[in-house]
């Protein structure tokens, strides 16, 4: 695959950023905005928004609970792991091989959950869960008003269609925060992998085959491509860059970070419910000869395990869905696609499981 330089990237005359971004202010007219979400869905399945009204203190005390607890001694921070999917992990992605060069926390979004999971990942547990309860819900209420705009694009008869799915209470919703080790400083780099590599026991323990993979000389794979299978995830990092998107032609575009702003991914499953008119952006990210640590913090929207992902009827005439008429995946429900990720590696395509025959 090609990494694009900038010229490649702009596309007609769309609003964008230099390398080729959609961006979506939410401030704008609601019947502009949902068109334009519309547009990046299909065309990128991937943008940024601006006025998106989560405000700065919960970001910032969600971004300092983080740093507090990267931060800490490993043998500190392993008593939150092993991720298993959920908890402290360092180099393993999943439970079938995957790699990268990251430290993450990965939580289960609902305030039970993260007022558990808290007792083991801070000092001061409380105030951890509340700080993460807080951001949850701020990006949470950012999808489904993202959620409503697509239905209102879309011309769906109910405007809250998609946005039920993760609004429920029963919500399969997860959060992740990453840590990359920045590429080129040395001595940090040293200071990372003596803190994270895994002892010899626990490499054999945990099938650990160094090295960890790369793209070409000067960058390592901190997470390898794939793509996300919830119904949309919200991203926020600080601003060290790595991100980068698979545009549908196939060229990798880098996205330039904006710690002030979030980007939002189309998921599988968002794919799956407008029966194939928007794709979900296969993304991964590449350290590249920075000093400085990545963090960045996903929100995963997903529905209820039991909640049917199928493209509903409104949306299946013609003049909105672009292709045709006939359903591309049998109806399944979430926790039959979760069953499937989770025996798949990194970047497999899960969806193909799904497809009608007749297809
Ligand atoms: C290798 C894996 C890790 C993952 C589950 C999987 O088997 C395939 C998808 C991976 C992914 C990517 C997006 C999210 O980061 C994630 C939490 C998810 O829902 O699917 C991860 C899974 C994980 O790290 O547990
Ligand atoms: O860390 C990032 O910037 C993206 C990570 C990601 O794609 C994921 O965790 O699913
Ligand atoms: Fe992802």
């Amino acid at each position: 695959m090609v990494v694009a330089t900038p010229n490649t990237l702009r596309r007609g005359n769309k609003k964008t950023t230099a390398f080729g971004i959609p961006t979506i202010d939410l401030s704008e007219e609601k019947s502009k905005s949902s068109e334009m979400i519309v547009k990046a869905c299909e065309d990128y399945g991937f943008f940024k928004v601006t006025n998106h009204g989560v405000p700065n203190k919960v970001i910032a005390r969600m971004e300092r609970e983080a740093v507090d607890f990267f931060s800490r001694p490993v043998s500190q921070k392993r008593r939150a792991g092993p991720a298993t999917p959920f908890g402290y992990g360092c180099k393993n992605i999943g439970f079938n091989g995957d790699k990268g060069d990251l430290e993450y926390i990965l939580l289960e979004a609902n305030p039970l959950s993260l007022s558990q999971r808290s007792k083991t990942i801070s000092n001061d547990p409380s105030t951890f869960s509340c700080v993460a309860n807080d951001y949850v819900n701020a990006v949470k209420n950012l999808a489904c008003d993202i959620l409503e705009l697509v239905a209102e694009g879309l011309r769906t008869q109910d405007k809250s269609i998609f946005s039920n799915l993760i609004s429920d209470s029963q919500n399969d919703s997860c959060f992740r925060i990453n840590h990359y080790p920045p590429l080129t400083a040395p001595n940090h780099q040293q200071e990372f992998n003596h803190n994270w590599d895994p002892s010899p026991v626990e490499q054999e323990r945990l099938h650990i085959s160094p090295p960890l993979p790369t793209v070409g000389s000067k960058s390592r794979i901190g997470f390898g491509e794939h793509t996300d299978p919830q119904i949309l995830t919200i991203l926020r990092s600080n601003d060290v860059n790595g991100l980068q998107i698979c545009s549908h032609d196939g060229f990798w575009i880098p996205v330039p970070p904006d710690p002030n702003e979030f980007f939002v991914f189309v998921g599988d499953s968002f794919q799956a419910l407008t029966n194939g008119r928007f794709t979900s952006v296969r993304h991964r990210v590449v350290a590249m000869n920075s000093w400085k640590t990545r963090m960045s913090m996903m929100y995963f929207a997903a529905p209820a395990l039991d909640a049917w992902i199928t493209s509903p009827s409104q949306i299946k005439n013609k003049s909105i869905i672009s292709t045709n008429n006939s359903n591309i995946y049998r109806p399944f429900t979430w926790g039959q696609l979760k069953q499937i990720v989770y025996s798949l590696r990194l970047a497999d395509s899960r969806l193909d499981h799904f497809k009608n025959h007749t297809q």
